[in-house]
Order: structure tokens, then C-alpha cells, then sequence
């Protein structure tokens, strides 16, 4: 059994991530942390997931930094599903205990000190983590995963998208110096279980936000390869990405040359469904780890449809994909 523990445990992808710990047969939840001040500490984790009394009633206990190496006794895992700053500054300490560091932020997502500072307001101290950091997409990435100690995973909006497109990219099906135009929306627990203004249920309503500025836009070019334009919308709903996505195809390209494109990436892959002769809908990924494609074809142009659950395919449930990958599970151990 590899001994786990979960860091950001109160939040909602470190919740889901202790009920997939729970279910998984190789796996020991052996540990749930929250900030050193948190207002949850010591309080039962199934007090704030009443889903899970009597499966995980262990305390939330409050992690400092100082805390590090008596936390890691003989913990093989740990999870950090915590925000990018803070998943920042604990990925080392982690590390230096021995402990394999799967980050569910997007600290280590790219391998570009500037790319920090300009999204996300911090100055980047570790270049040596960029250089191992493995981005953690699951169906891409599987070989480089089993290599490194530090798993970034993707994002959500990153996910849904990249899975969408990259099998065009690869086969080299799309047109030169055109740029995929993904439209995106998100349920509000994208934004994490904080309580804000912009994400309470009397201000939701659907929206585009971050025009032009999503930290997710460079995450994504960074890992297709190639420029896109992003637009996340918030929706009124709890849970679930669909992202629609526009692109051009090469000249020539035919239909029967995007199926097989699709058909080499995934025909293999459990967690990734191609659907024929209907469209995702976020009914049928939510609260599964799934991620539903499909696309239609007109000429020239394509149109790509792409849904996950933000909160698993999109975060818990791929970061639990790269645990089965590096330790040599079955990929879908506890998710299905
Ligand atoms: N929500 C989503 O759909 C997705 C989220 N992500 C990423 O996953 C990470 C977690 O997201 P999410 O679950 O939504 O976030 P939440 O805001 O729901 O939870 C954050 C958790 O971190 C804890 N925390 C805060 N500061 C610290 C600290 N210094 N030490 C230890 N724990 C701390 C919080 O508890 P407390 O404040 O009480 O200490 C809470 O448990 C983020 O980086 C997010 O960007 C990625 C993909 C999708
Ligand atoms: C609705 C909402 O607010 N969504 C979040 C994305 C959540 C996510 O994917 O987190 P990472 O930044 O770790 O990738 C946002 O737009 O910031």
C-alpha cells in the first residue's frame, strides 16, 4: 500500500481526490492538511463532506511549513491541492523528504520563469522543479510520468481543450498559421470552495471573463504547440466543462484522415469516449472521470466538442491517472 496524505483536503478537489483515495485498493489515505490557521482544522473531513460519513471521518489537521518532515514519515505520496503559490512553496519541502509530489495547481505546469510572473503574480524560484516537472495529461504523457517525482497536472480548461485538439495537431491536420478559437464554460467550483463575490449564487450568470488574459491560453499553446485563442465563461451550474472549438483543416484534409487521427489517440485510452452521431453533453461527465469528444466536419472547417467534469477529468480524477501510471496500476484503478 502507498501511504497518502491529501494537502488543501478541505477544498473541493482535495475532496474528491480523499474519495478516490478511500476506493483505491493500492492506496492508504494517511493523512488530510489544511493551512496552519485554517478555520477547519481539527474538524471531522466527513463535517464538511457529509457524502463521505463513515468513509472519511479523519480530522483535518493544519500543516506548517515546519511540519514538513514529521508529516512525511513514511508517506510514499503527496497531493497538493492547493493554490499555485502555495503548491509553490511546498513542492520542495515535499520533495527533499523523498515524498513523489502530484500538484493539482499550475505551479509546475510550465517550463517558463516569465510565464509566472506575468499569470500569476509570482516571481517562480525553482527552475531546477521546471526542468523535472512532467505535465501530467494522462493520454499524452504516460511514458514521461512514470519517469519524474513531480507531476503537474493540467488544468481544466487546459484539459478539456488539449484532448479536443491535440490528435489534429499531431497528425498535422490543421492549417498552417490558423489558430483553434476555443469557447469554454465552467461550473462555478472551478474557482475553488472560497467564498467571493463573483462565484455567490446571487451574482452567477453566464459570462465570458479573462478576454485575452486567461493563464490557461499559454498553458494550452505551451502543450498543443501551437497559438489558440481561449475564452473561459463562467456558467450557472456547479460542476462540468464543455468547451467548443473552432479550427481549419489542412487543404485536402478528408473526413476519414480526422477519424483515424482520433481513432490512433484513443482508441485504446478508458477515460477518453469519441462519440458518434451525438454531441457531449455535461449530464453524461458529470461526477465521472470521463472526458466526451466529438466533432463535425464541413469542408475546410471543423468544429470540436469537448466535455469533462472540471473538478475530476479536469484536476482529482487525473491526478489519480497518474498515480496508476507511475506506480504501473491499471489507469482506471478506484475511477471507475
Ligand atoms: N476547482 C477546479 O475545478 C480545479 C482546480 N485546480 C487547481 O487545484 C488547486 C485546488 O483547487 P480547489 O480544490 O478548487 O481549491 P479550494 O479553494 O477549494 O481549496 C484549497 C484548499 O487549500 C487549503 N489551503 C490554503 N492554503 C493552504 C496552505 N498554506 N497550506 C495547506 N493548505 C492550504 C484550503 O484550506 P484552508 O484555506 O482552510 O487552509 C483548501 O483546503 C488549485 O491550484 C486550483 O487552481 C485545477 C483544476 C480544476
Ligand atoms: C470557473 C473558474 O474560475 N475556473 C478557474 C480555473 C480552474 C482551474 O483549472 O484551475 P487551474 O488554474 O489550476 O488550472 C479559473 O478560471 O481560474
Amino acid at each position: 500500500m502507498l501511504k497518502t496524505i491529501i494537502v488543501g483536503a478541505s477544498g473541493y478537489t482535495g475532496a474528491e481526490l480523499a474519495n478516490f483515495i478511500t476506493k483505491h485498493p493500492e492506496l492508504e489515505l494517511a493523512g488530510l492538511y489544511v493551512s496552519e490557521n485554517s478555520a477547519d482544522k481539527g474538524k471531522p473531513f466527513s463535517s464538511l463532506y457529509g457524502k463521505l460519513l463513515g468513509i472519511v471521518d479523519m480530522p483535518i489537521q493544519p500543516l506548517a511549513v515546519a511540519d514538513i518532515p514529521r508529516a512525511c514519515e513514511g508517506i510514499d505520496i503527496v497531493l497538493l491541492a492547493t493554490a499555485h503559490e502555495v503548491s509553490h512553496n511546498l513542492a520542495p519541502d515535499f520533495l527533499a523528504q523523498g515524498v513523489d509530489v502530484f500538484d493539482l495547481s499550475g505551479a509546475f505546469r510550465v517550463n517558463d520563469l516569465s510565464f509566472y510572473e506575468k499569470y500569476y503574480g509570482f516571481t517562480h524560484q525553482y527552475p531546477e522543479l521546471l526542468e523535472k516537472a512532467v505535465y501530467g495529461l494522462a493520454e499524452w504523457n504516460a511514458e514521461e510520468v512514470k519517469e519524474t517525482n513531480l507531476i503537474a497536472v493540467p488544468g481544466c480548461y487546459t484539459t478539456t481543450s488539449l484532448l479536443a485538439l491535440k490528435p489534429l495537431q499531431q497528425a498535422g491536420l490543421l492549417k498552417p498559421g490558423t489558430k483553434p478559437t476555443i469557447n469554454a464554460t465552467s461550473g462555478v467550483s472551478g474557482a475553488g470552495r472560497k467564498a467571493s463575490t463573483v462565484s455567490s449564487f446571487c451574482e452567477v450568470s453566464l459570462q465570458p471573463y479573462g478576454v485575452f488574459t486567461h493563464r490557461h491560453k499559454p498553458e494550452i499553446d505551451e502543450h498543443l504547440g501551437c497559438p489558440v485563442v481561449f475564452t473561459p465563461h463562467l456558467g450557472s451550474y456547479k460542476r462540468g466543462i464543455l468547451a467548443s472549438i473552432n479550427a481549419v483543416l489542412n487543404e485536402g484534409v478528408t473526413p476519414e484522415q480526422v477519424a483515424k487521427a482520433y481513432a490512433d489517440a484513443y482508441q485504446d485510452e478508458p477515460i477518453v469516449r469519441l462519440l458518434e452521431g451525438s454531441y457531449p453533453a455535461l449530464k453524461n461527465v458529470e461526477g465521472t472521470p470521463f472526458c466526451d469528444i466529438a466533432y463535425a466536419v464541413d469542408g475546410e472547417d471543423i468544429v470540436l466538442f469537448s466535455a469533462t467534469d472540471n473538478l475530476l477529468k479536469g484536476a482529482s480524477s487525473q491526478a489519480i491517472q497518474c498515480i496508476n501510471i507511475k506506480y504501473g496500476f491499471e489507469m482506471t484503478t478506484s475511477l471507475l
